[in-house]
């Protein structure tokens, strides 16, 4: 851990010591103008990772939204001769609110449709650039002059201005104001993606649904994300219209916003270095394809790297050789190709895209996801160590959000669900007592996963009330309804893959969380605070199921049967008054099951009420006080857990087939 802390810190200030010192290496003032470019580039490569990596939405409208910042500063000065300064923070506004009008479509589509709106989106903002001559000065571009080091204009011709205010910046001025954004960016999107925030894009990448019931709401979530990328891509494009001091619409197409997907993507999503490491690309790779003898040694470079890591995959996996020397062989052929051409500028089009087949291919998480994969193995003591957390060992790990609830505390009244034809539920009532455990059983189809989902927001139904607590339930969304105090976990597990077991638990606890957006961007102690003790809670919730061992690991690792428990402790830490497990037993292995049946025992003695979903009979039976029995979408029996195996329709439905399976 200390190694790796040591590490992080010392990269940062190897990575500001070299921001420092480039002006005084690099001195051409054409060199300095690209290190401008790709500083201004990472900015919005950043914030393009906060929707394409962590909320895993293809946007290719940032180029728009890069323009709309651009053509804000653009515009304050041409019309209104507001300079530099005040520029920045307008950019990132006015961007912002068309990032929450690019939000408002994927709330509704994502993936390839979600791509042709913002697609759509970047089309008619070119175009409205190019019409709107009048405020943009359409196909003809707006000029900019190097902005003033202080802008006093604006106190009017009778203040004495002094010196400094006159001052026009130099390049090498403008290129620090540049890296002081990129830091503070850095800074910025480190803080959102480290917190709470950060762990809710993500977890709405991987499961929806769940995030949904887990009361991270996936609308509210989406727009935040969109809105933090576009006030980003604001900046970027305001420092690009003084940088380069000339603007146009054809600046800002759609090869650009391709462009920046790429750059994403080559770099390494969902890392910091990886939008940076893109920007360097995307700027330098047209210098390295106009000059033959740099891309010669690249090149070779490439290849060397190809046939030392080709020959160690050679002896430590022999297994698959052939399959290995494929990239080896393709990157020699691509060296000797260097070495055939005579002028490149007529390929430039044709390398450029094999490099990117390639490195999609064979680096599918970017060149940083690779570095980190040859770190992990080289050095497995700087990656594999995290922080030790110790759980909460003052409060209880499982809490019921409202103990005390006397009657019924979840009344389904004659709930009728219809999916055209067919009737999944038909008028069906149940009251669940608080404090107990209650059953739902019955044949495959019969309703109960439906049931579920009524109960939780998912489904709307067409007709009957559900009252939690004496509340309507009826038209909440499911994270109103996680917020009430109803946790579930699903039939078909819906973890949040990419994240740890700890960061998983931490979704659910993101109700604890009181600080604002602003507290997060400045890293002040209130989320420092609700930070740790989260992630105590979480480690002690952990522990409940078995699960603290692994709790750096990624969900995506964890065997089927220790899923089911995440699952079980992600949903406690909704400190929920009601608890619906759907096929808790589903596919676990004897000892599983018993382990299961324990801690399903503790969450009830610890006050949670609990509507199970079962085909282990002697799991519901054993633990259920009340068992309610479905077939076709109705009630047909509701009891004791003995009564309801005495009773001769639910044999002659459900219990004949589980005897005749379980033989
Ligand atoms: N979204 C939907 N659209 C159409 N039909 C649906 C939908 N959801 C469920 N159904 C149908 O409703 C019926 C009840 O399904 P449900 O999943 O609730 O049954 P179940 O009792 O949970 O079964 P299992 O034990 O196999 O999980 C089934 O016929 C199913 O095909």
């Amino acid at each position: 851990m200390l190694a790796r802390r040591l590490l992080s810190s010392t990269g940062s200030l190897i990575g500001l010591a070299v921001l420092v010192v480039l002006p005084f290496v690099v001195t051409s003032p054409y060199y300095l103008h690209l290190l401008v470019t790709i500083a201004i580039f990472s900015i919005l490569l950043l914030g393009l990772d906060v929707v394409f990596g962590y909320t895993g939405e293809v946007s290719i409208g940032h180029a728009a939204l890069f323009g709309i910042g651009a053509y804000t500063a653009g515009c304050l000065a041409m019309h209104f001769g507001i300079g530099f300064w005040p520029a920045l923070p307008l950019a990132i506004i006015v961007a912002s609110v068309f990032g929450v009008v690019l939000a408002l479509p994927a709330l509704r589509v994502t993936g390839p449709y979600l791509a042709m709106v913002t697609l759509a989106f970047g089309t008619i903002v070119q175009i409205l650039i190019n019409e709107m001559t009048d405020l943009t000065n359409g196909p003809l571009g707006i000029k900019l002059t190097t902005p003033l080091f202080i802008d006093l204009r604006w106190l009017g011709d009778s203040i004495p201005l002094f010196d400094m205010s006159l001052k026009r910046m130099k390049e090498v001025e403008y290129y620090y104001i540049a890296a002081i954004a990129l830091v503070l960016t850095l800074i910025i999107i480190n803080r959102i993606l480290a917190s709470h925030l950060g762990r809710a894009f993500e977890a709405l990448r991987d499961s929806p649904i769940a995030s949904d019931c887990m009361g991270v709401s996936v609308y509210k979530h989406k727009v935040l994300a969109f809105v933090v990328s576009a006030g980003l891509a604001g900046l970027a494009g305001a420092l690009f219209a003084y940088s380069e001091q000339y603007i146009a619409p054809n600046n800002f197409g759609f090869e650009l916003s391709v462009q920046f997907l790429l750059a994403v993507t080559v770099g390494g999503r969902k890392s910091r270095l990886g939008p940076i490491l893109g920007a360097v690309i995307i700027v330098f790779l047209p210098n390295l394809l106009s000059d033959i003898e740099l891309f010669r040694y690249i090149a070779g470079g490439i290849a060397l790297v190809a046939v030392i890591a080709g020959a160690r995959a050679f002896v430590k996996d022999p297994e698959n050789r052939v399959r290995n020397a494929i990239p080896v062989v393709l990157c020699l052929a691509f060296f000797v190709f260097s070495l055939l051409l005579q002028k490149i500028t007529d390929y430039k089009l044709a390398v450029f895209g094999v490099m990117i087949l390639f490195v999609v291919y064979y680096l599918p998480d970017g060149i940083v996801g690779f570095l980190k994969r040859a770190v992990a193995q080289l050095w497995p003591s700087l990656v594999q160590t995290h922080a030790v957390i110790h759980a909460d060992t003052h409060g209880k790990a499982v809490t019921a959000s409202h103990e005390g609830h006397s009657g019924v505390l979840l009344h389904v009244d004659n709930v009728v669900m219809q999916f055209g034809g067919l009737r999944a539920l038909d008028q069906v009532s149940i009251e669940v007592k608080p404090g107990t455990i209650h059953g739902l059983i019955g044949p495959n189809g019969s309703g109960k996963s439906t049931m579920m989902n009524v109960l939780t927001g998912i489904y709307v139904p067409t007709a009957g009330a559900v009252r939690f607590k004496g509340q309507e339930m009826a038209g909440k969304t499911s994270s109103d309804i996680a917020g009430d105090g109803i946790a579930r976990t699903f039939q078909n597990v819906q973890l949040f893959a990419e994240l740890t077991l700890i960061e998983n638990v931490l979704v659910g606890l993101h109700h604890t969380y009181q600080a604002t957006f602003a507290e997060v961007a400045l890293g002040l102690p209130r989320i420092r605070r609700e930070e740790k003790a989260a992630r105590e809670r979480a480690m002690s919730l952990l522990h409940f199921v078995g699960l603290a061992d692994l709790a750096n690991e990624e969900a995506r690792n964890l065997p089927y049967g220790k899923q089911r428990l995440l699952e079980i402790a992600r949903a406690l830490a909704l400190d929920p008054a009601l608890l619906l497990l759907d096929e808790p037993a589903a596919g676990l292995t004897a000892p599983d099951i018993k382990h299961l049946v324990e801690i399903i025992r503790k969450v009830r003695h610890a006050g949670l009420t609990i509507v199970l979903i079962e085909h282990h009979m002697d799991v519901v039976m054993g633990l259920c006080d009340t068992v309610t029995v479905l077939d076709f979408g109705q009630k047909i029996a509701e009891g004791k857990p003995a009564e309801v195996q005495a009773n001769e329709r639910v044999i002659e439905a459900y219990l004949g087939g589980v005897a005749t399976a379980a033989e």
